[in-house]
This record gives C-alpha cells, structure tokens and sequence, in this order.
C-alpha cells in the first residue's frame, strides 16, 4: 500500500518552499514536488534580489510585513545567511499622487515609521535623480533587498532539516480529489491528506482540471541591469536605497553586480509559462525596453541609457493584485496560493504561516477575505496598484 503524507506541496519557488518548511516545523510529514530540477530560472522565484518593504498602499499587506521581517531574521539566524540588506526605501509621485497618500496612511495605520520628503528634500537628498519641481517621496526606513536565490535555498535545506522530503525533476500530471487525494507525476504516484498548490505561473494548467478558473495571467517582465557612469553613484553604500516611482517604474541599488544598477518596468505581455520568451513575451519587450530607456534617460542621468544585461521573470496576475490563498471550494482538503502578482517574495514566510494553519485546520492569524477565490465571481474588477 502506498504511504500517505500528511502534506504534499507542489511547486518549489519560494512561496511552496516556505509553506513546505512551516508545514515541516509544525511537525507535518512533507513532501516538497518540484517539475523542474532545483534550483531554475523558469518560474519567478530566481535571481539574486527582491524588494522587501512595509510601504504598501493595502493595509493587509503593511501588516503581514510587521510578522514577515522576524520570520526572515529567525531564517537567517537558523541557517547562519545573511537575506536581509537594509537600505531604506522610496516611493516617488506627484504631490497630488493618490498612491503615495494611501500608503502614508497605510504605514500610519499599521504603526510602522516613514518620512515624508519634499519637493526640496527630494532634490537635496538625491541629486543623482531628476524629476519633475512637482515630485515628493515616501521613504520607508525597513525597505531593502532581500537575497532572494539563497532565501529560496534557506528554506529549502531547512524544510529538509526539520524532515520534509524534496523530489525535483516531476511534475504532477494529474490531481485525483479525495478524503486522501492521489496524486500522479511523471514518475510516480503519491497519497496525502492536505495537497497544498504553489505552482506560481503554472497555477491555471493545474487548476483547471479542478474546476477552478481564476482570472490569473502570467506576465513575463523583464529585468534590466544598467552601468553606472561613475560606479557606485547609485549604491546603498552611497546612501542609494529602493526606487519605486507610482508610474510603474522600480529599482534596486547596484549591490548584486557592482557598478549595475537593476530597473524595471512593473508589467509586460501575458504568456504561456511553458513559451516565456517566444512570440508573444518578445513583441512586447522591445517596446518596454524602449519606453525604460526614455525612462533612465530623464531620470537617472548617472546610468548609460541602454540595457547592459537582460533578464526575464514572470509575474502571475490577479485583476486585484491581491494573492489567492484559499481552500479548494468543493475539495476542503487542496489548499491554494496563487497570483502572488509581482509581489510575493517578501511575504513569503507569512504566506507560508497562513497556508500552513489551513492545512493545519488552525484559525488563520490574518483576514482572508482579501485573498478568496470566489471574490472573482463578483462582476466589478478591482483596481490595481503598485
Ligand atoms: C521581475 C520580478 C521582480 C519581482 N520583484 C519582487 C520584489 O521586489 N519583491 C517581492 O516581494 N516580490 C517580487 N516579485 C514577485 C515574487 O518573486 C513572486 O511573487 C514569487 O517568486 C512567486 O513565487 P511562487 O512560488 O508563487 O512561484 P514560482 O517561483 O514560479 O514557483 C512555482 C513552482 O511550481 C513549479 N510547478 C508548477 N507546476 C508544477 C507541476 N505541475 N508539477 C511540479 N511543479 C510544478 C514551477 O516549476 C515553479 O518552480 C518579483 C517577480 C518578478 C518576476
Ligand atoms: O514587491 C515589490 O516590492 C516590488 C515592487 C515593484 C514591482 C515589483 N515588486
């Protein structure tokens, strides 16, 4: 007879590895699945740097970030890896900007510090930028970059530490529903009582044969590295920190690559996972890497105005660009977490925490209203935001 798990995760980027090392903690028999051999730059977990912050313009997520820093600090601590750099964070707009009010009030809300520059303490303070007499800024003192491929190997070595097991290279191929669901892969079969799904871009190709149709788009995004003209101009040694600009612009101090500064626009083509880079995602990139030249050009007149290095990363989109982490409607026992929407990276040991006390049939620490799947059924589409 096969053994059953009390847990199987699928998916191993780093929102099913951190619930994978929650489930592991709480004392759970874990199996991690994983279709593509670790670690892989085809999903949206890889690379060497995410933005972490509290500056949210949603107040859920502001708060969800008061718990997410001490869970990063406890992993750090317990695999002895420094994830967190802090270099302080800001959010520039207009002064009229809507977006940049609602975070002010969001931080407030969540008693977390920020600081509020001007016009003039915007030019004062970063001459290195050049924006319009009109621009101010948010600045978020928590902000700074985790290390995200060596966060995503921490939870990893210390899901397998507290006795979760990994299988890479197989992918489930098909989801049989149950009071013990049996699950088929391309070289296997396994028998758990709580399936968790975490399959990031993949996540319509699994829950559709469930019945389940989320409005998800996978969204391909491309990373852009610009040479400084001078290295280190924009450095977090200089006193460089995030960049978030309300038009949908974003940046990390050059710290991965020195002298290289990271610059991104925060949208791109909907595509099919399985052809990032195909027809679809390369039509659309031309046009962005074009618009982001214009970009650095007006506002970073210390960065050479063409890309040195390009990557690329998907996004998987909710219309709201809140996450879906939620119960299976009709199979209580599939729990999902999806449309982590350009955003999740950060949120991850919290997001693992809460998946983690659904499998565990645990009241949820945080309001799940914001990340049901039937909020979809509703006809109005939410706004989204940065
Ligand atoms: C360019 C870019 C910049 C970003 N910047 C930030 C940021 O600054 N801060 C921040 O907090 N977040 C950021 N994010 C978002 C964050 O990286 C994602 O929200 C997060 O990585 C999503 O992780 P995931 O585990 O859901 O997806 P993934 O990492 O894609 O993991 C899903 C995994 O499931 C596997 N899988 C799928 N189907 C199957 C199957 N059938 N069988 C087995 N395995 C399967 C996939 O192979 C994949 O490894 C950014 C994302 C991108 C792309
Ligand atoms: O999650 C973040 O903090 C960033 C904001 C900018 C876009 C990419 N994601």
């Amino acid at each position: 007879m096969a053994e059953v798990w009390d847990a199987v995760v699928v998916g191993a980027g780093i929102e099913g590895s951190a619930t994978a090392f929650h489930l592991a903690k709480n004392g759970c028999k874990t199996l991690l699945i994983e279709q593509f051999p670790l670690p892989h730059s085809r999903g949206s977990s890889h690379g060497a740097s995410r933005i972490i912050r509290k500056a949210y313009v949603q107040q859920h997520y502001a708060r969800m970030m008061n718990e997410a820093y001490p869970i990063w600090e406890q992993v750090e601590r317990e695999t002895g890896t420094q994830l967190y750099i802090k270099t302080g964070g800001m959010l520039v707009g207009p002064g009229s900007s809507q977006e940049l009010a609602e975070t002010e009030r969001s931080l407030s809300g969540a008693g977390s510090e920020f600081e509020r520059l001007s016009s003039d303490d915007l030019k004062l303070r970063f001459p290195n930028l050049s924006f319009p007499a009109d621009y101010r800024a948010v600045l978020d003192p928590e902000a700074g970059v985790l290390k995200a491929d060596k966060a995503l190997r921490c939870f990893q070595d210390l899901f397998v530490k507290y006795g979760g097991r990994i299988h890479d290279e197989e992918k489930v191929v098909r989801i049989d529903p149950g009071d013990v669901v049996t699950l088929h892969t391309s070289k296997s079969m396994y028998k758990t009582r709580k399936l968790l799904l975490l399959p990031g871009p993949w996540a319509g190709k699994l829950l559709g044969p469930l019945g389940l149709h989320p409005p998800l788009k996978p969204t391909r995004v491309s990373v852009l590295y610009w040479r400084e003209k001078g290295p280190g101009t924009y450095s977090p040694k200089k006193g460089f920190p995030i960049f978030m600009d309300a038009a949908h612009v974003y940046a990390l101090p050059s710290l991965e690559y020195p002298g290289i500064f990271k610059l991104c626009y925060h949208s791109g083509p909907v595509i099919d996972p399985d052809d990032r880079d195909g027809v679809a995602g390369s039509r659309g990139n031309q046009e962005i890497v074009r618009m982001m030249c214009d970009y650095v050009r007006k506002h970073f007149p210390g960065l050479e105005s063409v890309p040195a290095i390009q990557e690329s990363c998907i996004y998987t989109n909710t219309p709201d660009e809140d996450f879906i982490l939620d119960r299976h409607p009709q199979y209580r026992n599939i729990i999902i977490g999806a449309g982590f929407s350009g955003h999740g990276f950060k949120l991850a040991p919290v997001v693992g925490k809460l998946l983690c006390e659904l499998a565990m049939d645990k009241q949820p620490s945080y309001d799940m209203t914001p990340f049901s799947l039937n909020r979809f059924n509703n006809t109005a589409t939410p706004q989204a935001k940065l």
